[in-house]
């Protein structure tokens, strides 16, 4: 397993008593309640022989953040530092780990809460690796609950579209050992027949919530025997489009009955109020800063905005490609646009110009969707037009570059588009057209350009820097299927 932890080697440490037999408090505590969502988690020993002076340090290094309300001392969780102390599991679990050096910050410090039972708000820099942060205790406790032929859904992970909800389920199944059988993916757009076998036998559902929805009104899934729930993009998830799916589809599983977890990279406060609701005292673990602040980049990322007039921009797209697509081995760039017709309208000039172009977007039907987003991924297409449906949680490799051609409807979405580069380490650019028409949003993103330490453009401090209130409550996270040509009601979300 990943031998490279910055720990090592252990010899040199003092040695502190081993607390390897001893569970975490509040794990035990919910043993002795009898709570039976709880499973029993202790720090393997050797986790517990590294000296506290070097877990402090991995907490100040990451910048992390633990705010357990059941109790002011947060240490009693001690983080994973290296794969070698996870938990013992069945099945293969970790092997798969061994590609990666050691868990990221948010996979060290979430795991042990997660093993532990506790509900979890985890929120990390885009490509950080959430996916594993949630994903990982999920298997692991199918694993050792132990029922071999599931007759009902044990974990829902819902998702806010459809290729993300694909994209979880196969790193869910990628990692999965002899349990990836077990795991069903639903989402909208395609038939429910298929869907309805396949949940038969489905342990683990990954969905997004209009088909899961539907499958749950018309019968053909109950959800009572849920105990492990993830939202995952969980703002956006709780942001009004989605919050009354989302309360339908929680119904059948008491908030004491089961463990609640939401992962994302950004956690507006309209929507924090909303998630304690749904969750029985949360631990929040941000990793990289204060959870209050405005919304944080990666800090990898470099990110350029240039302050333009509307009519500049096509020129200017044009010119961008021109010098990332002409060399020998053209980079993968990734254009985001604002509106479904906008966005064809782009696709259709970059491919006059004869750049390898795809795109996505609500209009296309889903095996479009699913063929351009792949075509993109193994680079038959190095350019993809994009609305926001592909702003949030895609980890598509080798994104070198994200271009804004409209800026999005909130900065929170600024930030989740030009996480698509930058992942698990590497560096990233993302250039961002600004207009006029987009000054209401320049005081945020002057924020989240100064908290990255990026430069801000005397052409954007001009527009203000006042941080206006979220303005589109409805649909600024659902901007992504808003025609440019009807009302703002003509707004549809994936199902
Ligand atoms: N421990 C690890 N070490 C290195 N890479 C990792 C590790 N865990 C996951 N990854 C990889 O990091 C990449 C990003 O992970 P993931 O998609 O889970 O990010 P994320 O934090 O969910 O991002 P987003 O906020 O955009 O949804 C993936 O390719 C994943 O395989």
């Amino acid at each position: 397993m990943g031998k490279r932890s910055h720990l090592e080697p252990t010899e040199q440490r003092p040695k502190k008593k081993s607390k390897s037999e001893k569970p975490a408090k509040a794990s035990k505590d919910k043993q002795e309640n009898g709570d039976e969502k709880t499973g029993p988690y202790s720090d393997s020993s050797a986790l517990s022989e590294i000296p506290q002076a070097d877990i402090d340090s991995f907490l100040t290094k990451n910048i992390i953040k633990i705010s357990d309300p059941t109790s002011p001392d947060a240490s009693q969780f001690r983080p994973i530092l290296s794969f070698d102390h996870l938990p013992k599991c069945d099945a293969g679990l970790y092997t798969q780990l061994k590609s990666f050096p050691a868990p990221t910050p948010i996979q060290s410090t979430t795991w042990p809460l997660l093993f532990a039972g506790r509900d979890v708000i985890g929120i990390a820099e885009t490509g950080s690796g959430k996916t594993l942060g949630f994903g990982l205790p999920c298997l692991k406790k199918l694993i050792d609950s132990k029922s071999s032929k599931p007759s009902q859904p044990k974990a829902v992970i819902i998702s806010p579209t459809r290729e993300l909800a694909m994209q979880i389920y196969d790193q869910l199944v990628k990692f999965g050992g002899t349990e990836k059988t077990q795991v069903t993916c639903i989402y909208g757009g395609v038939g429910k027949d298929e869907q309805r076998r396949a949940l038969q036998k489905a342990a683990i559902v990954v969905a997004t919530p209009g088909r899961l929805k539907d499958l749950q009104n018309d019968g053909s899934i109950d959800l009572g025997k849920v105990n492990y729930l993830v939202l995952d993009e969980a703002d956006r998830m709780l942001d009004k489009g989605f919050e009354q799916d989302i309360k339908d589809i929680i119904k059948p599983m008491p908030v004491s009955r089961r463990q609640t977890v939401m992962f994302t990279a950004t956690w507006p406060r309209s929507v924090r109020d909303l998630a304690a609701t749904f969750m029985k005292t949360p631990v929040t673990v941000t990793i990289g800063g204060d959870p209050s602040a405005d919304p944080r980049a990666n800090t990898r990322i470099k990110q350029v905005v240039e302050v333009v007039d509307g009519r500049e921009k096509e020129g200017r797209l044009v010119q961008l490609l021109t010098k990332s697509q002409r060399g020998q081995s053209p980079e993968k760039v990734l254009v985001f646009c604002l509106y479904k017709k906008e966005a064809m309208r782009i696709e259709n000039l970059i491919r006059n110009k004869g750049f390898a172009v795809a795109g996505i977007h609500g209009d296309l039907n889903q095996s479009d969707r699913f063929r351009n987003l792949d075509a993109f991924k193994k680079g038959q297409a190095t350019v993809l037009v994009a609305t926001d449906v592909a702003a949030r949680g895609l980890d598509i490799p080798n994104v070198k570059l994200v271009i804004n051609v409209t800026f999005p409807l909130t900065v929170e979405d600024y930030v989740h588009r030009i996480g698509r580069t930058g992942r698990a380490g590497a560096e990233g650019l993302a250039i961002t057209m600004f207009t006029e028409n987009d000054k209401g949003l320049s005081g945020g993103l002057i924020n989240v350009l100064k908290a990255a330490k990026q430069d801000v453009p005397e052409a954007l401090l001009k527009f203000g820097t006042t941080v206006k209130k979220k303005q589109h409550d409805v649909y600024g996270a659902f901007y992504k299927d808003v025609d440019m040509d009807k009302t703002a009601t003509k707004i549809t979300f994936d199902d």
